[in-house]
């Protein structure tokens, strides 16, 4: 095995992955430096999920290696892996998964409540994240009394609650409206970079890619590009790099 770079806090080097015999990643390399926002662009079924879940250690790479802070992730036992993705990780789902019988402030406060802190000290810190996401209002009402961007809100606070030292998030706005959207992403992103959270976004929509530092670009489960962001659409570099393959 080589050791990763120093300043990468999370690398992972020739990741292969197939889902039942069918390729999904074939030999993608990445590094992503502390407090860095990284999108993984390209089109749907590219492996962007795949890759996400290989660097969060939810899925051993068939082959290739990954590196967080510098240890190994993918010659951890599950329970090591487990422990990993508990403490240091965070994951947000297109979906929002929450749990429908605990009302909003709960399902922030969960992860928190999970690692035995006291309820009251988890209660404040779960109406904090839901102020900051704006959905303090809502902080009683169980799941099926709130809209879709609301749920994704509150997962987003539960994501955050631990502040992770590295966030994995999947295509979170795809269930979203418009204008819903450029909300939900501003306030995640505003909160990841205030935090120095370390955060992976896979997204297909290059106006959400352009909103991270640097943008890789996966097409057919291949990397075949990477290009720091200017604050402008990429619209045409994620186009130039699909031309370039
Ligand atoms: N559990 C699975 N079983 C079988 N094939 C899978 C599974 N998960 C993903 N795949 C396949 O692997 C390839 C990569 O999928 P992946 O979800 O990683 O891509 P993606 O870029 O995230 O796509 P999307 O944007 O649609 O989520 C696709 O061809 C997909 O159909």
């Amino acid at each position: 095995m080589v050791a990763p770079p120093d300043n990468d806090v999370l690398w992972a080097r020739s990741l292969h992955h197939s889902h039942s015999g069918s390729p999904a990643l074939t030999g993608v390399s990445v590094g992503v430096r502390e407090g860095e926002i990284l999108a993984v662009g390209g089109p749907r079924g590219s492996g962007k999920t795949t890759l996400l879940r290989c660097l969060s250690g939810t899925l051993v790479p068939d082959e290739g290696e990954v590196w967080y802070n510098s240890g190994p992730v993918h010659t951890l036992g599950p329970v090591a892996r487990e422990r990993l993705r508990r403490d240091r990780f965070g994951w947000i789902d297109p979906e929002p998964t929450l749990v429908p019988e605990l009302c909003a402030w709960e399902n922030a406060a969960l992860p928190l409540l999970l690692r035995g802190v006291a309820q009251r000290t988890a209660k404040k810190a779960a109406l904090e994240w839901l102020e900051r996401l704006d959905v303090d209002t809502c902080a009683k009402k169980r799941p099926h009394a709130l809209l879709q961007a609301q749920r994704q809100r509150v997962a987003i606070a539960r994501a955050l609650i631990t502040e992770p030292a590295v966030l994995f998030v999947d295509e979170p706005t795809a269930t979203l409206h418009r204008v819903d959207r450029a909300q939900v992403l501003r306030t995640l992103l505003t909160a990841a970079r205030s935090h120095r959270i370390t955060t992976l976004l896979a997204t297909h929509d290059t106006d959400v890619a352009a909103l991270a530092d640097r943008t890789v670009v996966l097409i057919d489960g291949r990397r075949v590009n990477s290009r720091e962001n200017t604050g402008t659409s990429d619209a045409e570099g994620i186009a130039a790099c699909s031309l370039s393959v």
